[in-house]
């Protein structure tokens, strides 16, 4: 990326490379573990942490490191003293890694919301900026995480790479060129409400993937966690719960006449997506320009005639734009996707992928038992309907058909989880959804 390219060598010259902890060794973080041991300069990883440290020290191995070169470490000083003798320290106490003198940007691979609750307020605790791969927490947490962490003095950011970081970018670089955008939308290859661990198990198996992981992606359970934060981070809506997620196997740059123009503008803009458009899977922001001197340039430069004007970056390339957030945190304070500080517009809600009976607790996201999808946030707290991302482990109080919405009303929530409490910390806070 420019501008920290150049900063990150620098650092490197000066031999004071950023200093990173990574949290949860899976798919997205041996391949950015890989990446910046062998291609970015002026940035090392000094801690992992995994629940089993075999796990750390196979996605180390992984990445290139030598054996030789790695160390179990049970506290904040052992692995401080690793960092300082050039080692990288495998711990399995999450503390130890947030706790270190020699970390300075904690990054969260983890995906679960749960723990990634305890993560964040463990990182801001200790003054670490908090890097977000972990995009489920951010959508369930966000508005109270970067709020606390804002107020510590440290950058609370999602990853550019993810399509929700690239939307960011795009949507600053055409507000730079002083036109509004009014839609930002996800390019995605598939759809299916109802996909599940047993049918996306082969895709997961090939790609080496999580096989939950990989039935988030395609059953809209990610994408409307996606959305969800560039709306939350741009001050964006929906048109409706579910977003329109049209099939439209033409260009993205024919979306322009698909919207209606005086609706988004009444709506403050929305977030959306597409299936089976190009190019695929990136991302696109649809704007206008009110001048008509400027209208007539972008007309030249083959956008169009408008009101729409069309912007796309064709891919994402999730762990290998993850450094350049790093950089963006610590060496120029700059979040590249994070919640404004008036509370969410955009949730995201689960829906029942098959009929659920009383009784039973809610498996995982991306499990057999709901999908995600976005809804206002003034629908979700007036309907009291349950955040997607703490619906696992709720224990349903009553049957629930297939594509129902499920709310508190419908669930017993367990006991003493940190993120309902924040959750509840959050809703306080903006007791009317973000305007
Ligand atoms: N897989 C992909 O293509 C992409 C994933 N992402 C995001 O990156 C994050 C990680 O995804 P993947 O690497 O694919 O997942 P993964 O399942 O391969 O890796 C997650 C890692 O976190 C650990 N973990 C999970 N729950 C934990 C908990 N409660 N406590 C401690 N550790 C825990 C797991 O053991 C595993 O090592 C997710 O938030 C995902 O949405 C973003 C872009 C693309
Ligand atoms: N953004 C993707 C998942 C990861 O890249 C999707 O929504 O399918």
């Amino acid at each position: 990326m420019i501008i920290t390219d150049n900063l990150l060598l620098r650092a490197q010259t000066a031999r004071k490379p950023i200093r990173v902890g990574v949290v949860g060794p899976g798919f997205m973080a041996r391949g950015m573990m890989h990446h910046i041991h062998h291609d970015v300069p002026g940035m090392v990883i000094t801690a992992v942490f995994a629940r089993s440290r075999e796990k750390a020290h196979a996605a180390l191995d992984f990445a290139g490191y030598a054996a030789g070169d790695i160390i179990d470490a049970d506290n904040a000083s052992a692995v401080s003293d690793a960092a300082r003798r050039g080692m990288v320290a495998v711990t399995d106490d999450h503390t130890a890694l947030t706790g270190s003198d020699q970390v300075d940007v904690v990054v969260d691979a983890t995906g679960s919301v749960f723990f990634g609750a305890e993560l964040a307020l463990s990182a801001i605790e200790n003054g670490k900026h908090l890097v977000l791969m972990n995009a489920e927490v951010d959508a369930t947490l966000g508005s109270i995480l970067c709020h606390k962490a804002e107020a510590a003095g440290i950058v609370y950011t999602g990853m550019d790479g993810d399509q929700p970081g690239v939307q960011m970018n795009l949507i600053r670089f055409v507000r730079g060129l002083g036109l509004r955008p009014l839609v930002a939308g996800n390019i995605k290859g598939l759809q299916d409400e109802y996909r599940n661990p047993t049918t996306q198990e082969g895709f997961a198996r090939k790609w080496g993937q999580d096989p939950h992981m990989v039935t988030s992606f395609a059953d809209g359970t990610k994408v409307s966690v996606e959305q969800a934060l560039v709306a939350n981070a741009a001050g964006l809506s929906v048109h409706r719960g579910g977003c329109l997620g049209r099939d439209h196997e033409g260009h993205v740059d024919e979306l322009t006449g698909m919207y209606d123009l005086d609706e988004l503008h009444a709506m403050g803009g929305a977030v959306d997506y597409v299936v089976k458009a190009k190019p695929g899977p990136g991302v696109y922001v649809l704007a206008s320009h009110d001048d008509p001197k400027q209208q007539h340039y972008l007309n030249l430069y083959k956008l169009g005639e408008g009101p729409l004007y069309p912007f796309y970056t064709p891919y994402h390339l999730c762990h290998f734009e993850v450094p350049n957030t790093i950089a963006r945190a610590m060496l120029l304070g700059d979040a590249c996707i994070k919640p404004l500080p008036n509370g969410p517009r955009v949730e995201v809600v689960p829906m029942a992928k098959r009929d659920l009976k009383a009784g039973q607790a809610l498996d995982a996201k991306g499990g057999y038992d709901y999908y995600g999808v976005c809804e206002k946030a003034s629908v979700q707290r007036t309907e009291n309907l349950l955040p997607l991302g703490l619906a696992e482990g709720c224990v349903l109080t009553r049957d629930i058909a297939k594509d129902e919405v499920i709310s508190y009303a419908d669930v017993q929530v367990p006991d003493g989880r940190l993120a309902d409490r924040l959750r509840a910390e959050q809703d306080a806070m903006f007791p009317v959804a973000g305007a």
